[in-house]
């Protein structure tokens, strides 16, 4: 049979990736598409936000991350799916693996080499990178991440090129090539792009990546480096069950993320007070939004009956209307938060504020 194409999406927190596979999975371009979310943190608020009717093909992995302690996930995940499409209970012709905004592609590609189970049933596409016009400067400065997932792209796709001027955009596109100079460039605001732009590229050259990691093919875990992060929960406990952080294991070079960043999440079971609530968010973000990486949540809103989705990146956050709380779902608020060195218990408390 032949091999399933895969398509390794990619991109720095907040980039557009969760949007253009939003876009995608609504169009009617006559792809059968399982989808593969892996998410930084426990919460997958990510799942909110994709169509709802797609669902029974989309796949969770929020363990940890997909370049890291989730390798072994990806690969089950893979083999489901394929065991499930063999045996005709699902239907699907592509694959789209959302990576989180810190995952190295590298390993994530590397898997469909090494398992021999994978290899037999998928072939790598592409990896295709949404880049943040507006942030992306910043972000390639900063974190050795964001410089790895535009290094390994087949294809960079540019979002929010609508909040920079067209000068901006360039000077951005000349440093995307110096670095990536196979990579076509495209603008998709919003996820605005032709499908033709994104899926059945048959963009992965091996040799390629090759030439930019030598030990790409190597079986060798985590040959890749990269620094740290912890993902603490509203307790401030640091490392979850499956944590598989460097101070655990000093006795091998290990797969870690960008120093001083961390996730935690805010969780009650009371609803926020709008105008309290608007406040707030709209004063730390104006404090501390530099370091806010990345943060979005599921909220419950004192006598609302829809769930209203926040998120944003640094100091530019909005909020959606989401779908009705379920006659028998406990209502909740969930709130994730990633950044440098951001005072958690400050934010804990503040928010905390915010209840009824
Ligand atoms: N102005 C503008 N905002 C955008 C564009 N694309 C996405 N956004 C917004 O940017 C925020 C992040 O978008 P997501 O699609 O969730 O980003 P992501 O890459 O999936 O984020 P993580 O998976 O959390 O790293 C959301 O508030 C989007 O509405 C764009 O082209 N222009």
């Amino acid at each position: 049979m032949a091999l399933i194409p895969a398509t390794i999406l990619t991109g720095f927190l907040g980039a557009g990736k969760t949007t253009l596979l939003n876009r995608i999975l609504h169009e009617p371009h006559g792809f059968k598409i399982a989808v593969i979310e892996n998410e930084f943190g426990q919460e997958n608020i990510d799942n909110e936000i994709l169509v709802q009717e797609s669902r029974e093909q989309i796949i969770e992995m929020n363990n940890g991350c997909i370049c890291c302690t989730v390798r072994g996930d990806l690969i089950m995940g893979l083999t489901d799916l394929a065991r499930r499409r063999a045996a005709g209970e699902i239907s699907f012709d592509h694959v789209v693996i959302e990576t989180t905004g810190l995952a190295n592609p590298g390993p994530v590609a590397q898997t469909f080499f090494i398992d021999e189970e994978v290899a037999s049933e998928y072939l790598v596409d592409a990896v295709v990178t949404v880049v943040d016009a507006r942030h992306a400067m910043h972000q390639l400065d900063t974190y050795k991440e964001a410089q790895r997932q535009v290094g390994f792209a087949d294809k960079l796709l540019l979002s929010k090129t609508d909040l920079v001027d067209e000068a901006a955009v360039q000077q951005l596109m000349a440093r995307l090539r110096r670095i990536n100079p196979r990579a076509p460039i495209v603008t998709s605001d919003f996820g605005k792009v032709a499908i033709s732009e994104v899926l059945d590229l048959r963009g992965f050259n091996l040799n390629d990546k090759l030439e930019l990691d030598p030990d790409f093919i190597s079986a060798q875990e985590h040959a890749h480096e990269h620094k740290h992060v912890h993902d603490h929960d509203h307790d401030g406990h640091a490392c979850g069950e499956h944590c598989d952080h460097e101070h655990h294991h000093h006795d091998h070079h290990h797969a870690q993320h960008s120093d001083n960043i961390a996730a935690f999440v805010f969780q009650s079971d009371r609803p926020f007070q709008a105008e309290k609530l608007d406040e707030y968010l709209g004063t730390i973000v104006q404090v501390y939004g530099p370091r806010m990486l990345r943060y979005k949540g599921v909220l419950w809103m004192d006598g609302a009956d829809r769930k209203v989705i926040f998120q944003g990146v640094h100091q530019i956050m909005g909020t959606d209307i989401g779908a009705k709380w379920g006659e028998n779902e406990a209502r909740s608020n969930k709130m994730v938060f990633i950044g440098q060195n951001l005072p958690q218990d400050t934010f804990i408390l503040g928010l905390k504020q915010c209840l009824v």
